[in-house]
């Protein structure tokens, strides 16, 4: 059937198939459920990229948490990191003495990691640390250091599995990398 909205249509390859993101939940839960055994982690995702990598990650962590949720954002409208990065929505637990554990789809300039790591130890965390499913070194501008990942990525604009491209194309089940048309197509408008 042709249906010019079916969104697979955006996709130029697939990077991560949906059988290579639930292995890497379950790597990485595996590895978190020892390193946070007899913790009570606070586990923050930072939305609204990682709701996805969230949901699907913590259900292979064995422990004890609480969760909650972060608002932030510096990609306004496109690829480019405004590097000022916003806080939207806080997060509604008390941090103070607490085992942080952020959860990012991606870290790419880790200026929304440094911006979180440093707030929430100042507000007196005992520790905080991220687990992010991608981790795209290439771009890094901020010298922050991502705890556990997924994968590395190269300096591509990646999409799907709580990534978008103009707010778009989160729900992909998979994160590919988009046809060179589509955003060429949103250059021109
Ligand atoms: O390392 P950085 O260059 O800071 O980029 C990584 C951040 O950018 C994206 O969020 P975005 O600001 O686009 O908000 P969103 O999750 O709502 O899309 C992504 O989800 C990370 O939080
Ligand atoms: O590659 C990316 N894709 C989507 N959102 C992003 N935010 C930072 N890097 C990316
Ligand atoms: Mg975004």
């Amino acid at each position: 059937m042709q249906n010019s909205d079916n969104i697979d249509n955006i996709i130029d390859r697939v990077l991560f198939s949906q059988d290579d993101i639930e292995e890497i939940c379950q790597r990485l839960g595996k590895q978190l459920t020892e390193d946070y055994a007899g913790k009570f982690p606070l586990v923050i995702g930072v939305l609204k990229g990682a709701v996805y990598f969230m949901t699907d990650l913590t259900r292979h962590m064995n422990v004890k948490m609480q969760n909650d949720f972060m608002d932030v954002s510096s990609y306004g409208d496109g690829f480019e990191s405004s590097g000022k990065v916003r806080l939207d929505i806080d997060v509604q637990a008390d941090v103070k003495n607490r085992d942080v554990l952020l959860v990012e789809d991606i870290v790419d300039t880790g200026h929304t990691l440094k911006f979180m790591k440093d707030l929430l130890t100042k507000r007196g965390a005992k520790s905080v640390k991220c687990c992010a499913l991608l981790n795209k070194t290439e771009r890094r501008e901020d010298d922050v250091v991502v705890d556990y990942f997924g994968s590395k990525v190269e300096n591509e604009f990646v999409v799907g599995y709580g990534l978008d491209y103009l707010n778009a194309y989160r729900n992909l089940p998979y994160v590919g990398v988009l046809k060179p048309e589509v955003i060429q197509a949103n250059l021109n408008r």
